[in-house]
């Protein structure tokens, strides 16, 4: 089986590739446009560019499972909300979709993305480090280490890969 990553974001691979592991796949990582905004601001476009992804993948790589991973935020009553989406493709089948956890981002960080900034680069800035989203990202700096960007696309990829398995039976 030929799985096809629509990133190249370590984070990224490494859930796809944890999750994916006792199908003893071949897993190949390409560069694909999402089709949104390299923000996202809401569920649906966050959504979407997963889809996105998912299918150019698929297309791009040749594979049987193309799966597209997507961050980004959503306003609520409660302040910005950090959202991120999954999305499993299969040539001529719908979309399988899951949702990956959700924190309120602090203010001042808020702040920066409503102007226009991009929340990669506003990690950087604000922890003084390389390459957050990479890494730990926000999810990890602000849970005090508890939950890493990649655990937190680990989750996302389970759910992607049991409603597979279900809809496969
Ligand atoms: O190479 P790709 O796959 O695009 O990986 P990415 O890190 O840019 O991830 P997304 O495009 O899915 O995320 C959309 C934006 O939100 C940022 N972002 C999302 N979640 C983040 C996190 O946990 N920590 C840091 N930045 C994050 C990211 O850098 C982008 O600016
Ligand atoms: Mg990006």
């Amino acid at each position: 089986m030929k799985i096809i990553i629509g990133s190249k974001n370590p984070a990224k691979i490494k859930a796809v590739e944890t999750v994916f592991h006792s199908y003893q796949a071949e897993f190949i990582s390409v560069n694909v446009p999402s089709g949104v905004r390299n923000q996202p601001f809401s569920d649906e476009e966050t959504m979407k560019g997963a889809i996105n992804r998912a299918y150019s993948a698929l297309k791009e790589g040749g594979g049987d499972i193309g799966i597209g991973l997507e961050g980004g935020v959503q306003e609520t009553e409660y302040g910005l909300f950090l959202c991120n989406w999954g999305a499993l493709a299969e040539e001529g089948k719908p979309p399988i979709i899951s949702g990956g956890a959700r924190i309120p981002l602090p203010k001042k960080i808020a702040d920066r993305l409503h102007s226009g900034e991009e929340l990669g680069p506003v990690m950087d800035r604000f922890t003084d480090k390389e390459d957050v989203r990479k890494k730990e990202g926000a999810v990890g700096i602000f849970t005090n280490g508890k939950i890493s960007r990649s655990e937190m696309f680990t989750h996302v990829v389970k759910l992607l890969v049991g409603q597979y398995e279900y809809r496969s039976k």
